[in-house]
């Protein structure tokens, strides 16, 4: 439940801390733009959010911020200035309006997972009808291994508002490779390293859903052999891309 607590304004933070929350405004304005764009959203019905460190010599805590979206707003109209700070436990910090309705939900993955620096949720179209059939989508695609390390697993079914739909991702990512799960009967979540890398999550995500789903209605799938899948996961993670590795950082899911 988010708590009631005095604001703390911008102008009281460190210089250093108020300018990483001016660049993560820009780059999550820009990410929301990537939801329309590879058809992941109808309407306004997609969220992205980025951790910002307060204190970067300690690492990722407790008095982090995070950057998100206002509820309701066209991606048309959205902007740096337009996207609302709140601290780890949803209360504004800074910003106009109302965050985005899933905003417990990005913040509790922040508070429980110090490693999630992004977090997205769309309703795209397949993950979707994936997630209301509760079924965790096989790994039966190379790009499946390299991206998600195995199946898409299914969270528990959660109602908006409160931390139990941010429970049901940590529940069920923790025991996980993925970077996404498929909350049931709601739509898909994913994680990330920062907001770049769950966004690009959620692309591939529905890139897979969608043609796991039609193979499916051609017949039987062929589920790839777990140690080719570690193989593939483990090239794509950590040397696919560019001399310096591809520009998503990479996302390691604690336990899993
Ligand atoms: O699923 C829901 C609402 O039920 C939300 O995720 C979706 O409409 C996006 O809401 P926001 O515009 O981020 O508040």
């Amino acid at each position: 439940m988010m708590t009631q607590q005095r604001p703390r304004s911008l102008e009281a933070m460190p210089t250093g801390l108020a300018d990483a929350v001016a660049e993560a405004r820009v780059q999550v304005a820009g990410l929301h733009a990537e939801l329309p764009r590879w058809g992941l959203v109808v309407w306004t019905a997609g969220n992205v959010s980025q951790r910002v460190v307060a204190d970067r010599e300690r690492g990722p805590g407790p008095d982090d911020l995070l950057v998100i979206k206002p509820s309701g707003v066209s991606y048309d109209d959205l902007t740096p200035r337009s996207m609302i700070v709140c601290d780890l436990h949803g209360t504004v910090v800074d910003g106009d309006g109302s965050p985005s309705s899933d905003t417990a939900a990005h913040a509790y993955v922040y508070r429980e997972m110090p490693h999630v620096g992004g977090v997205v949720h769309t309703h795209s179209t397949f993950a979707t009808a994936w997630s209301a059939r509760a079924e965790p989508i096989p790994c039966v695609l190379t790009m499946m291994a390299d991206e998600f390390g195995g199946p898409v697993p299914v969270g528990p079914f959660a109602v908006i508002g409160d931390d139990s739909i941010g429970r049901g991702i940590v529940e069920t990512l923790r025991t996980s490779r993925s970077p996404a799960v498929l909350m049931q009967n709601h739509g898909p979540f994913t994680i990330g390293a920062d907001a770049r890398a769950a966004v690009k999550a959620a692309v591939m995500l529905e890139e897979c859903a969608r043609t796991v789903h039609l193979a499916g209605q051609l017949g039987a799938t062929v589920p790839i052999a777990g140690d080719m899948v570690d193989a593939l996961y483990e090239r794509y993670q950590h040397v696919y891309g560019q001399a310096g590795g591809d520009a998503s950082p990479r996302i390691g899911n604690g336990d899993a």
